[in-house]
Formats: structure tokens, C-alpha cells, sequence
């Protein structure tokens, strides 16, 4: 990215804290850390000063002013210690509040509209690792804000009072130039200027790759622990398949990246280091040397010698601020740089997927379901299902079948507005309640009693009915594990999983119920009495359900066959009601 993008990025991604509703105390911590940092500026003026003040009285064999000047020592030094144990107080309390100000902003962005499911429809790299994106570089772009701000402001600060000590110092040099004498006015700022940007220049140009390098570390790292955190997640059936070594090939070939890329910025580390080193320790030996000849030639005593030294170090230490900050500033400019891309990329699954694929859904008073003209297409264009059109009546229930792979789920995914490559026109019946149940139900880290109940229930459900339904759907033996927190979704098999999802269903009651393979790990009992409580215990409920068994014929009194090339075919009323 370009500098002026960078910047501009940046501000996108700050603009919205600083004219949020917590604005006000976010000023008013700003004002109170520059107040510190202007505090703290001030004291090292009068450090200086005093430099000059107690090596004149040294030099002077001044015994009273040397206790004086101990004295006012003191009292800068506890001053001094007291300002920036403040400072560095109030920087990490506005650090804190601004973290999670935008912590809580982009985690709410993620999470609306389904962005977070929509982010992997995209498969985009620029779109990868939403966790590191949230946790680690968020965290990374406030503290390296407010650093390199700050900082800024500081040396602004430090170098402007400092500039006005050297000019006064600095009198007038004389340049021999043939039979005539140059006046120089204020050489020593000029010195330290054309010092300080010679060593700039120079890091910028050899630090420059580390921009890049730095983002692809990141990355690299997020792409490493993301593929231990896949075997973890899929521990059994890496186990059954003894794909280990597989594993292991996936893990070292990630953490290779890590090590080649790191490799590549040690190297530039080095030069960096070694032209900094030099930098900083050349530049004492500098200040003394510009200094020296007012000194030899008795323009100005010891104690402003020491005092020129000094703030040649401060106005140095100001300019070279690139150069200290030269990594920090490329880590900053490659973490403005990732959240930048995740804010368009969450805005861009947000978006539709283009003007062609858009599902117009309207709510009707109407108590059936109407799906008019909708197309389903793969995210390649392929066109899975062609211009189905039907109704169905609230109490009806409709199996849909078809090869693996024809668009079964992916249907279904549109009708619950999460799939974006589709148009058509879905009339839904008002305020009613929709549940959509997937094969393989999300099992929450919580109590059991949680997971049952997950989303959350909107009133607490008696113990006494959360018992009568587990009976209704065979899991007895986790009556008495209510309160027991588990990682339910290792620990309970497919089948306990998928009647645990019929667990919910019964707590939550929807009007329609759409089922995705939502019984495939059951065996045929068990997937009879599941079914069959929904007409006993639920009978207001329409139930659409997606399956490959033949069983499921006797649950369903309409069939939907799509045959994988776009066809399909509507056989109503072919099975009696349970
Ligand atoms: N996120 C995706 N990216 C790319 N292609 C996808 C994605 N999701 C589904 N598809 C493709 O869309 C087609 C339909 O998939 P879908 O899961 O709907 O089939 P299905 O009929 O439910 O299959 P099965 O009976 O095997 O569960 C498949 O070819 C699948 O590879």
C-alpha cells in the first residue's frame, strides 16, 4: 500500500473511536497524556539547564552552588519520576479503552448479518485468520497508534525547545571561503539536520522489505496455528485414518514459511542494526566534535559544553525518530494494512455477491411458504437448481431428495439467507418462528444444561421438562449431567448430537422446522420415534426435510427430486401423514 493509502486507511480505521460516543473521555485522556508528555519535555529543559549550571559551578571550585545544584537535582529527578509514572498510566488507560471500543466493533461487525459464515464463502486469503485479525492485530494497532503518535508529539516537542538551547549556543560559525568569512547562523541545528537525515535516508532504503516481511510473518504464524488448531478439532478422525504423518508434512511445511521468511528478516535486522549501532554511538562523538571549536576557542565554558552535548542528544535522538521507530512503523503499516483488507473483505461477504444473485424475501400474513423462480448456483456459475417454483401450506411437511452433490443443502442454505449466490423471489409466512438444523449440530463449551438450550432460551426451562424431553429423545443417561461443562462435541457421538438437536427443537417449537440430514447418524428406530414426536409434540409444525434414507418417505407427506443438472420435480401428497 501506498503511504498516503496507508494513512488514509489509518484514520478510516481510527476515525471511528475518536468520534464514537466515547469520545469524550477519549479526548480528555489524550489531553491529559500530551499535558504529561509537554510536562515531561519541559523538565528535561530544565535538566539541561541545570547541566550548565552545575559544571560551571564544578569548574568554579563552588561549593555552595554545587550543594544547590545537588539539591535542585533532586527535586527534577522526583518530579521527573513522578510525571511519567502518570504518563505511562493514563497512555495504557486510553490503550485499554481504545482496544476494546474497537474490539467490541469489529467483533459485532463480524458477527452481523453472518459475515463470519460469508467470510469463508469468499476463500480468500486477504479474508484469513478473523481471529488473529481481532485479537492480535487490533491490540497491535492501538498500542503502535498511540506509540508512534505519541512519540511523535514528543519529539516535536523535544526537538522544537532543544532547537531554540543549540541556536543560542551555537552563535556564529565562520566559514573560510577564499578571502571572505561565511556567517553561519545556528550550525549546530544545521549539523544535527543534515546528520540525522543521511541516517533516515539510509534506513529507510535498507529497511524498507521489512514491511512486507513483517505482514507475511503474521500471517505465516496465523496459518501455522491454524492448522493445529484444525487437528485438535479433528482429532478422532485423524487418529482412524493414522494420518499423522500427513499432519505433520501440513505442520512443518507452515512452520518452513515461518522459518524462511523469518530468515529473511534477521538478515535485514542485521543491516538494520548494524547501520543504527553506528548511528546512535557516531552521533555523541558527533555533538562533541561540532561543539569543540567554540569551546577551544573560549566562546563557551565547560558547563555549556556539556549543555550543548545534551541537547544535541535530545534535537539527534528527535530527528532519528524514523530510524528507531523504522520497525514499528513497518509492523504498523502492515497491521493497517490487514485490517484494512478485513474491513473491505467483511464488507464485500456482506454485500450480495453480485447484482444477478439476489433473493427478494417478503413476509406475507399468508400462513404458507412461497418459493417463486429461484435459481441456486454454485459459486463457480454453475446453475444447481433452475426456477423452482411451489407453495407450501403451514402443517405440511415436504422431504427433498436427490444424488450427492446436486444442491440438497445448498437449497437450503438459500431459504435460510445464508447462501448468496442465488435469485429468485421467497415469501415467508410472518412472524413465525424458522429453525434450520444442520446434520452436525454446534455443540457450545458450557454446561450441558447450555448446550441444550443454546442459543439461549429467553426464560429459564425447568429441570422437570428438560428431563421429560431427554427421556422423549433417548438420551436418559445425561439427565443427571445438566451441570456438567464438557466439550460436548468430542464427547457425545454423532447420534447422541443429532438427538440432542431434537432436544431443541422440542424446547424451541418452531412453525417451521427444516431438518439437513438431521437424523442420518441414527438407526432406523431411533430416527422413527424422532419424527414421530414432532406431529405428537409439535403438531403446528411444517417440516422440510433433507435426507437420502428411504424411511424418511414415511414422514414426509410431499417429495421435491432434483437430479443434479438443474431439474426437478415436485410429487405432492404421495405418503400418508404420520
Ligand atoms: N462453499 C462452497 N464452495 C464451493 N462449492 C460449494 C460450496 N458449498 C457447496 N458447494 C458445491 O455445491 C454443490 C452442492 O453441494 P450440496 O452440499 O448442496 O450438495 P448435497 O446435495 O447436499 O450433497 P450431499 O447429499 O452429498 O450432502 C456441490 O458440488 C458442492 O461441491
Amino acid at each position: 500500500m501506498r503511504r498516503a493509502v496507508v494513512l488514509q486507511s489509518a484514520w478510516k480505521i481510527a476515525k471511528a473511536y475518536w468520534f464514537s460516543n466515547d469520545k469524550w473521555s477519549a479526548w480528555g485522556l489524550l489531553l491529559v497524556v500530551i499535558a504529561l508528555n509537554l510536562g515531561l519535555v519541559y523538565i528535561s529543559v530544565l535538566l539541561n539547564v541545570w547541566q550548565g549550571t552545575f559544571y560551571q559551578v564544578l569548574q568554579n571550585y563552588n561549593q555552595a552552588g554545587f550543594i544547590r545544584a545537588v539539591g535542585n537535582f533532586t527535586l527534577l529527578v522526583v518530579l521527573l519520576i513522578i510525571v511519567r509514572g502518570y504518563q505511562v498510566y493514563t497512555r495504557m488507560l486510553l490503550h485499554i479503552q481504545w482496544r476494546s471500543w474497537l474490539t467490541e466493533k469489529y467483533l459485532a461487525d463480524w458477527l452481523r448479518y453472518k459475515t463470519y459464515y460469508r467470510l469463508k464463502l469468499l476463500a480468500n486469503e486477504e479474508a484469513d485468520n478473523p481471529d488473529q485479525r481481532i485479537s492480535e492485530d487490533v491490540e497491535l494497532f492501538v498500542s503502535l497508534t498511540l506509540r508512534l503518535s505519541i512519540d511523535v508529539l514528543q519529539d516535536i516537542l523535544t526537538v522544537s525547545s532543544f532547537v531554540v538551547i543549540l541556536w543560542n549556543l551555537s552563535g556564529i560559525l565562520y566559514l573560510p571561503l577564499g578571502r571572505f568569512h561565511l556567517p553561519v547562523y545556528g550550525y549546530l541545528v544545521w549539523a544535527a539536520l543534515v546528520y540525522a537525515a543521511i541516517g533516515t535516508y539510509l534506513t529507510i532504503r535498507l529497511g524498507h522489505p521489512l514491511v512486507r516481511l513483517d505482514y507475511d510473518q503474521q500471517r505465516y504464524e496465523a496459518d501455522f496455528r491454524f492448522s493445529l488448531v484444525r487437528v485438535r478439532e479433528n482429532a478422532e478422525s485423524i487418529a482412524f485414518y493414522n494420518g499423522e504423518m500427513q499432519e505433520k508434512k501440513t505442520f512443518l511445511r507452515h512452520f518452513e514459511n515461518i522459518v524462511n521468511n523469518y530468515l529473511k528478516i534477521i538478515t535485514v535486522r542485521k543491516k538494520l542494526t548494524w547501520l543504527t549501532t553506528t548511528y546512535s554511538h557516531a552521533s555523541i562523538i558527533f555533538g562533541v566534535l561540532v561543539a569543540s571549536p567554540r569551546y577551544f576557542r573560549n566562546q563557551i565554558h565547560l558547563g555549556q559544553m556539556f549543555q550543548v552535548i545534551d541537547a544535541y542528544n535530545h534535537v539527534q535522538n528527535g530527528f532519528s525518530f524514523v530510524i528507531d521507530s523504522f520497525t514499528r512503523l513497518a509492523q504498523w503499516r502492515a497491521v493497517v494494512n490487514r485490517l484494512n483488507n478485513f474491513l473491505i473483505y467483511m464488507e464485500i461477504a456482506r454485500a450480495e455477491a453480485s447484482s444477478s444473485y439476489q433473493i427478494e424475501v417478503s413476509r406475507q400474513p399468508r400462513r404458507g411458504l412461497t418459493l417463486k423462480a429461484i435459481n441456486v448456483f454454485r459459486p463457480d456459475g454453475y446453475n444447481l437448481i433452475k426456477n423452482i417454483t411451489l407453495t407450501l401450506d403451514s402443517n405440511e411437511s415436504l422431504l427433498i431428495i436427490g444424488p450427492s452433490g446436486c444442491g440438497k443443502s445448498t437449497f437450503l442454505r438459500t431459504l435460510a439467507g445464508l447462501w448468496p449466490y442465488a435469485n429468485g423471489c421467497i415469501h415467508v409466512p410472518d412472524k413465525k418462528k424458522v429453525l434450520f438444523v444442520p446434520q452436525k449440530s454446534y455443540m457450545p463449551l458450557t454446561r450441558f444444561r447450555d448446550v441444550l438450550t443454546y442459543p439461549g432460551p429467553t426464560q429459564p426451562v425447568e429441570d422437570a421438562v428438560l428431563k421429560k424431553i431427554l427421556l422423549t429423545c433417548h438420551l436418559p443417561h445425561l439427565i443427571d449431567r445438566l451441570e456438567e461443562t464438557l466439550d460436548w462435541g468430542q464427547a457425545l457421538s454423532l447420534g447422541e448430537q443429532q438427538r440432542v438437536a431434537f432436544v431443541r427443537i422440542l424446547l424451541l417449537q418452531p412453525d417451521w422446522l427444516f431438518l439437513d440430514e438431521a437424523t442420518s447418524a441414527l438407526d432406523e428406530n431411533t430416527e422413527k420415534v424422532m419424527y414421530e414426536s414432532l406431529p405428537q409434540l409439535l403438531p403446528h409444525t411444517s417440516v422440510i426435510s433433507v435426507g437420502h434414507r428411504k424411511t424418511l418417505l414415511n414422514y414426509h407427506r410431499n417429495r421435491l427430486e432434483l437430479d443434479g443438472k438443474g431439474g426437478w420435480q415436485l410429487i405432492p401428497r404421495f405418503a400418508k401423514p404420520v
